[in-house]
């Protein structure tokens, strides 16, 4: 199976995604304690908004994270946490409609309540994901924006995902040059990034070259560009994953993969700290690693789950399909 192939620049990746996954995820030791696998805080869940949220940080947990946190408005809260006992879910972000009454002095104060509750969680995150089922509303964009730079302070990885991607396509000085960023566009978020860091509309004759000038411009963040392959750079080279995954296109899929992503640059980073098993790996970005594992899983699930389910697969049955997959790969000692 090609699972990854080097297609651009520097020194080529000669291990594949499932390599990448074996190498990167952590073996089941019983000396380690709650929290060592990853703690994963997702920041989306608004009016509209309840599922995406709660598939990426339930994918978190059934990939192997220890803890698994959303921070919602209050609507959203509920209805998440009646999904799954599991998640931990923080009803902190306000809408505009729900203060529509109050001040700008008034939604002064809220905006710095809403930062100093977050800020008594953040240091504890391995990473962040930004955006899935995020919404659009301005007063809590602003918000958001407030977070991830108290998170890049920290130096917390963050995952911009959904509408975090169209927050940060206006706002880019909010990811440029932070390396632990990573970026996962579908098509027309990608659309809008090249259109706007990069002033032209996407090639497609130049499909490498262009990510690597989208990648640099933004100060070395790492994108992966979802499509029929997922396309990968840090700036430095791109790789792609191309496992066969699913025809099945229902939404919600791309919530997976930012929730994974999220928990395998985290064991990426402190595999990377730790030991150093296989060269190529270990020389790799780990947001790039993260990338590659998230990808090969999510396609992987998405093969098994549509096997059983054909056109009726939904992305909940893709996420029951997660620790099969991981397991076929990396089983368990
Ligand atoms: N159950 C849920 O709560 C879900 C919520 N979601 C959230 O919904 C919000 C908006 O996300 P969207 O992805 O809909 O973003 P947009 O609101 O920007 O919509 C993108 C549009 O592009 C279209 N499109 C997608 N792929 C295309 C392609 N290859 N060529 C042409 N058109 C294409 C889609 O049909 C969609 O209408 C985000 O916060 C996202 O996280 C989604 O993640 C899906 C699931
Ligand atoms: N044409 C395709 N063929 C095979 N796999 C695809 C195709 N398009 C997307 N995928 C895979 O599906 C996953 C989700 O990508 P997608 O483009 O659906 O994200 P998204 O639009 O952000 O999803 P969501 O509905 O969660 O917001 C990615 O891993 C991607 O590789
Ligand atoms: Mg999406």
């Amino acid at each position: 199976m090609e699972a990854v192939k080097c297609l651009s620049g520097g020194a080529s990746l000669e291990a594949n995604a499932e390599s990448v996954l074996r190498a990167i995820t952590p073996s089941l030791d019983p000396t380690r304690h709650k929290g060592q696998a990853g703690k994963i805080a997702v920041v989306g869940g608004c009016r509209e908004y309840t599922g995406a949220p709660y598939f990426a940080a339930i994918s978190a947990l059934k990939i192997g994270a220890d803890l698994s946190h959303v921070f919602c408005t209050e609507g959203a809260a509920t209805v998440i946490k009646s999904y799954s006992p599991e998640l931990i879910v923080h009803p902190i972000l306000e809408e505009s409609y729900n203060i529509s009454g109050v001040n700008d002095e008034g939604k002064r104060d809220i905006s710095k309540k809403i930062l100093s509750e977050f800020d008594k969680w953040m240091e504890r995150f391995d990473c962040l994901v930004v955006g899935p089922g995020l919404g659009r509303d301005p007063f809590l964009l602003e918000c958001v924006s407030k977070i991830m730079t108290r998170a890049r302070q920290s130096n917390v990885p963050i995952v911009v995902d959904g509408d975090g991607l169209f927050l940060v396509t206006n706002s880019i000085e909010l990811v440029s040059g932070y390396r632990l960023a990573v970026l996962t566009p579908n098509v027309i978020e990608y659309k809008r990034l090249v259109q706007k860091v990069l002033g032209c509309d996407v090639n497609d004759q130049n499909t490498h070259g262009e990510l690597l000038s989208l990648s640099k411009q933004i100060g070395g963040v790492t994108i992966l560009r979802k499509g029929k392959s997922d396309l990968i750079s840090d700036g430095e080279k791109v790789q792609s994953v191309s496992i066969y995954g699913s025809p099945r296109r229902c939404g919600g899929q791309g919530d997976i993969l930012s929730g994974s992503v999220a928990v395998f640059l985290s064991w990426a980073r402190q595999c990377n700290l730790a030991a150093e098993r296989e060269s190529t790996i270990s020389r790799t970005n780990p947001t790039v690693l993260g990338c590659i594992a998230g990808s090969a899983l999510l396609r992987k699930a998405a093969a098994l789950a549509f096997e059983h389910k054909k056109r009726s697969t939904l992305t909940t049955d893709i996420i029951e399909h997660l620790g099969q997959s991981l397991e076929a790969i990396s089983p368990v000692s």
